[in-house]
């Protein structure tokens, strides 16, 4: 049987869980591909850390005596940062490999550029794993939704960070012995403000924004906010309005523009993403044609990201070139709340009590903890006037939060 040479960069997390898929479902591979594939090279930073690779694998830690090599048809990147893995990546193209990556801070800056290319030198590109860890996210969108018009998708993108929440919440862990828990289990990043603070979340969001839409919005104009500000006791609080914090990124399309946030929000038992615990991903898709469809699943780890990356194998070895801009045709415009629509907000540290007529108290859920109603223009005034003011928007329907209240006070 031919073989199917493989380069992996990296043997981290993600890469070792690559390897070891290769290894375990060889017969699998081979049966679905018609050759068998063999894992020629690993690249790594140390090459004196102890590692369970094969003494048949070229061990490197030089990125051209892979390129070197007299056969080399894929290359899988599991590195990360923008740098170096772009330039190795654009010259696995030239050279004629397929890539697939997993990084996503890369793909967010770079991945057009590198779809180009491979364009041009007649080779795929696989990111399946830089978006929502093992949910085949990526394939449904670019695959399976092409006739439909996408509206709006929502996500829970950061694995570290919801199972932080869930963690703080269910186990009443602090956010450093959960944050801790989460870098054990391999699901944050080598740096994990980027989980933290949505930077994680925000290049997903922007890879899947291009994927649905064709295009991103203007990354300056995306609210990005993290976990960092949520404590126990809001979370407390929260829990006792029947409510659960949860780290969503949303994207729409709105006249001619493409919008997106990334941020903390709370929502009810009623809402799709209130059952998402733990380390799970969700990608909730609005299309005019199929209506909304929720695709849920581990969102980060070992071999959650391994199914993804060797999924994207396969499917880089049999498919034909992809079209660049990856994508599709423009999405279809939503109204959404504009920012004058009142809704209803969780917020804690208010100096003095809600500071304008616009803003109305609905109750003081518990100590210095507010439900307040106003538009979002009116409450980021308040931030602004009190900047220890936390806020986070309360998704769902009003009837089922009076009833939250309701019973919290019964408490
Ligand atoms: N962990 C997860 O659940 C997921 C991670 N990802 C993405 O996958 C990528 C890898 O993540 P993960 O495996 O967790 O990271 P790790 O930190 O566990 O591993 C990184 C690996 O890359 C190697 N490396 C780093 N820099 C270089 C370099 N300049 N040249 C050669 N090798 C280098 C390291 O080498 P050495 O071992 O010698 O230090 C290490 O083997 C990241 O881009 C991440 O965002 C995507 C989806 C899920
Ligand atoms: N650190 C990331 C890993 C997967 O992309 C996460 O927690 O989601």
């Amino acid at each position: 049987m031919s073989v199917i040479n493989v380069a992996i960069l990296g043997f981290g997390t993600v890469g070792e869980g690559v390897y070891r898929t290769i290894q375990s479902h060889s017969n699998e591979l081979a049966a679905e591909l018609g050759k068998e594939v063999e894992v020629a090279a690993v690249l790594v930073r140390n090459k004196q850390k102890p590692r369970d690779i094969s003494g048949n694998v070229l061990l490197t830690t030089d990125f051209e005596e892979i390129l070197q090599l007299p056969k080399l048809d894929v290359v899988i990147e599991c590195i990360v940062d923008k740098d170096p893995t772009f330039s190795y990546l654009k010259k696995a193209i030239q050279r004629g490999c397929h890539i697939i990556t997993a990084n996503k801070e890369m793909f967010a800056h770079h991945g057009n550029e590198l779809i180009e290319l491979a364009e041009q030198h007649q080779v795929s590109v696989g990111f399946e794993a830089t978006v929502a860890g093992g949910i085949p996210v990526i394939q449904t969108l670019g695959q399976l939704l092409k006739i439909n018009r996408v509206q709006r998708i929502l996500g829970i993108l950061n694995g570290t960070s919801n199972f932080i929440l869930t963690e703080m919440r269910d186990k009443r862990q602090s956010f450093a012995e959960s944050l801790l828990r989460a870098q054990e289990n391999g699901y944050a990043e080598a740096d994990p403000t980027n989980d933290v603070e949505g930077y994680d979340a925000f290049y997903k969001t922007m890879i899947l924004s291009r994927l649905a839409f064709g295009e991103e919005p203007d990354w300056r104009d995306v609210e990005r906010v993290g976990i960092t500000s949520i404590t126990s006791e809001l979370i407390e609080a929260a829990q006792n309005l029947g409510l659960r914090f949860k780290h969503i990124a949303s994207i729409w399309k709105s006249g001619t523009r493409i919008q997106a946030s990334v941020k903390p929000v709370l929502v009810g038992s009623e809402h799709p993403f209130y059952h998402v615990e733990g380390v799970e991903n969700a990608v909730n898709v609005k299309s005019d044609i199929v209506g909304e469809i929720t695709l849920q699943g581990p969102g980060a780890g070992m071999y959650p990201t391994a199914s993804a990356i060797i999924e994207d194998l396969v499917h880089v070895c049999q498919s034909h070139v992809p079209k660049s801009n990856y994508l599709k045709t423009s999405g279809e415009d939503i109204e959404l709340k504009n920012e004058h629509q009142r809704e209803y907000w969780l917020v804690q540290g208010l100096v003095q009590k809600y500071g304008s007529p616009a803003i109305t108290l609905v109750d003081e859920i518990s100590e210095g903890i507010f439900v307040l109603k106003g538009s979002k223009k009116d409450i980021e005034q308040l931030a602004q006037r009190q900047p220890s003011v936390q806020y986070f928007s309360i998704l769902g329907n009003e009837e089922f939060l009076v009833r939250g209240i309701e019973e919290a006070k019964a408490l």
